[in-house]
């Protein structure tokens, strides 16, 4: 298992250590030793799983504290462009976004700290994503952002006017007019 740092403090991706042999492959997609070698030390409580259509869009979510959450993010099929944004606001990256395809294939996972929201675009025809998360789900402490925000810049890997949207993420506030405490 090895950490990949990203420009952005905090945010890494993670590469298990795969073994393969005649009948596939088998690796540890989380064990909390080795995050704790690698210096990670988190208590996850839940774990999702969503599956999607090929132009789904879902995000930018975020929960507020004291219910933020940090989500390790992996792909059981397909494949995904995976997106965080840091919204800590004495962070030198604020506002800034980061993008890795995670996808079945290649069992990239992303860390994705508390102070970030993410989102997600499925480019192939589905995707099943799971994300193992550190706190409860909390509808009332729930944010969010405007996936086209311009001043992310988010490249989504999809014509943006055919995405498939919910109505909820379809109407979420630019980053600047966000209700993010972090
Ligand atoms: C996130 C979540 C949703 N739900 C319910 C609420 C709703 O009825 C239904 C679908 O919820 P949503 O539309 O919010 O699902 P979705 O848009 O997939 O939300 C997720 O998006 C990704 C990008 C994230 O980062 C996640 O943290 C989460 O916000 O599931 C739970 O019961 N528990 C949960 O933890």
């Amino acid at each position: 298992m090895r950490i990949e740092e990203t420009f952005i403090k905090d945010l890494v991706v993670v590469e298990p250590t795969v073994f393969g042999d005649e009948r596939g492959y088998f690796f540890e997609s989380y064990s909390k030793v080795k995050f704790n070698d690698l210096g990670i030390n988190i208590e996850f409580v839940q774990d999702n799983q969503s599956f999607s259509k090929k132009g789904t869009l879902r995000g930018l979510h975020y929960q507020n504290p004291p219910f933020a959450q940090t989500k390790l993010v992996r792909v059981l099929e397909g494949e995904i462009i995976d997106v965080a944004v840091d919204l800590r606001k004495d962070s030198p990256t604020y506002g800034k976004a980061f993008s890795v395809l995670l996808s079945a294939e290649n069992k990239k996972q992303l860390l994705v700290p508390q102070g970030f929201a993410h989102g997600f675009s499925v480019v192939s025809e589905t995707a099943s994503v799971m994300y193992k998360c550190d706190q409860f789900y909390n509808k009332a402490a729930e944010g969010g952002i405007k996936f086209d925000d311009p001043s992310l810049n988010i490249d989504w890997g999809m014509n943006l006017e055919e995405a498939i949207v919910s109505e909820k993420d379809q109407v979420l506030p630019l980053i600047e007019n966000c209700n993010s405490l972090f």
